[in-house]
């Protein structure tokens, strides 16, 4: 699997450095408003169980799974939802938290959703941003580190379902998804 790397990003040690930034920074906002956390699966899962570690108040947290790149390294435009939050929104301060925002299609798509569902305020908390991808006008609340424009893997990151396990953030060799 290492051996697919091109080169590393974010160590281990440079992931939880912004996961507890972002952490302290949503928990000074929240203060006392029990925030729902919606994790946006899959790609969110691995920093979403390090991020709520690190708020010191109450959070609840929901998950909901949705896709749009199948497998490949391009959006296909086309955001399913694969299994919605069990919680309703309304009237709650929802944090959507993701991994990435690149096309901004999924975010735009799941804001409006939340928009319309009726809750209270909804913000977004993303590990990462990748500026140079975006088709939609979109942007997080909360971010982590903007990334150049190339195809990264690992802290849940993947390509056609792997490396989601690799412990750091790395950037994929061309040769591998071009193959
Ligand atoms: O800004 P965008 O171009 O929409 O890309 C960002 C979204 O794409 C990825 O999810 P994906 O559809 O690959 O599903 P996954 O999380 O299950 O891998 C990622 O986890 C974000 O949710
Ligand atoms: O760079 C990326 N890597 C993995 N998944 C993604 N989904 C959008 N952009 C990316
Ligand atoms: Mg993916």
């Amino acid at each position: 699997m290492q051996e697919d790397i091109l080169k590393v990003l974010f160590t281990e040690e440079d992931i939880q450095v912004l996961v507890r930034k972002l952490a302290k920074q949503v928990e000074r906002d929240y203060k006392g408003r029990n925030p729902l956390m919606i994790c946006i699966l899959k790609g969110a899962v691995v920093f979403m169980t390090d991020f709520v570690r690190n708020i010191d108040d109450y959070v609840e947290m929901d998950f909901m799974d949705v896709s749009s790149y199948y497998g490949g390294t391009k959006s296909t435009g086309e955001v399913r939802i694969i299994k919605d939050v069990d919680t309703s929104v309304r009237d709650r301060d929802v944090i959507l938290v993701e991994d990435i925002i690149d096309t901004g299609i999924t975010l735009k798509s799941l804001m409006e959703l939340f928009s319309h569902r009726g809750a209270k305020s909804v913000k977004v908390c993303s590990l990462f941003n990748k500026p140079s991808g975006r088709q939609e006008f979109v942007t997080a609340d909360y971010v982590g580190a903007t990334v150049p424009d190339e195809f990264i893997v690992g802290y849940g990151l993947d390509y056609d379902g792997r490396y989601r396990n690799l412990p750091y953030i790395g950037v994929l060799k061309p040769e591998v998804y071009a193959k």
